[in-house]
């Protein structure tokens, strides 16, 4: 099995890749906590190892996108003692055949480089890739796989949070998309404020991208939060929510 973990602002994922069946078999999540241990994370992967009725030997081969530097040394370290396999950590080295049109390549996050792998790999278009994390972000790739440009708002969740923190009388609510786009209560204004409105920014930016440089684009949506918005299912192409996973695969596998 190939193992890719993705570590995220919000979850470390380990996606397990099985060549027999040729498909993402197991997936296991935990939250992304800085401090967190390499004994802490081991213990937890036992535990999910028993579960699955699996061994750590039958992992070959492990790619790690990392956009949290303070877990990068817990990651390697955990790969080396649990699997003892010294994985391929993906930095800016990792794609030089991929060309960067940004000014500043190597800030880039290597979860949107992965992404942009694994969606020029399957669709061989033009695309921007949507995903729904802690931060929201369009990366936009030409018909040629070039990286084009990114775009990075606050994520669904993290918008939410940051209203009922910086509010005295707003709950944190669920993130469900009400009938009606017009609250008729706290809730429900809240509800229907940030899922219409990040339906409508979605929208926007799509169109507007698309707009500054007169072409259409495959519009792949991906991440924890990419089924929320169930309105949008019309505007995206595909949803696939192991585009991370795949990419890191295809990266490390390059390497
Ligand atoms: N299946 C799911 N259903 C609902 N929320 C989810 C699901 N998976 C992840 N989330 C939540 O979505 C948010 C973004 O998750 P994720 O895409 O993993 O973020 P990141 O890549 O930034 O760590 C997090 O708050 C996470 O808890
Ligand atoms: C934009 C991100 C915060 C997204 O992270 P995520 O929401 O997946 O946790 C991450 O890719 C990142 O820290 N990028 C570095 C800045 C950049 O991509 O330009
Ligand atoms: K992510």
């Amino acid at each position: 099995m190939f193992l890719s973990i993705d570590a995220g602002n919000s979850n470390i994922v380990f996606g397990f890749y099985d060549n027999g069946s040729q498909t993402w078999k197991y997936e296991h999540r935990v939250e992304t906590k800085r401090e967190v241990s390499v004994n802490k994370l081991a213990k937890d992967l036992q535990l999910f190892f028993l579960e699955m009725g699996l061994k750590p030997i039958q992992v070959k081969q492990i790619g790690i996108s990392s956009v949290v530097p303070e877990i990068n040394r817990t990651l390697i370290s955990l790969s080396e003692s649990f699997f003892n396999i010294t994985p391929h950590f993906i930095n800016e080295h990792s794609y030089s055949s991929v060309n960067i049109l940004t000014t500043r390549p190597a800030e880039m996050g290597t979860d949107l480089m992965a992404n942009a792998v694994a969606a020029f790999e399957a669709h061989r278009s033009a695309c921007i890739i949507v995903d729904f994390g802690t931060a929201l972000t369009f990366t936009v790739i030409s018909d040629k796989g070039e990286i084009i440009g990114v775009n990075i708002v606050p994520g669904l969740k993290t918008a939410l949070k940051s209203l009922f923190r910086n509010t005295s009388k707003l709950p944190e609510v669920k993130l469900e998309l009400p009938t009606s786009a017009i609250g008729k209560n706290t809730i429900h204004s809240i509800q229907a404020g940030i899922l219409y409105g990040y339906s409508g920014l979605v929208k926007g930016m799509l169109q507007t991208i698309q707009q500054e440089l007169s072409m259409d684009f495959t519009i792949i949506a991906t991440g924890g939060l990419s089924e929320i918005l169930t309105n949008l299912k019309d505007t995206f192409d595909y949803i696939d929510r192991n585009l991370t996973l795949k990419g890191i695969k295809i990266i490390a596998e390059r390497n």
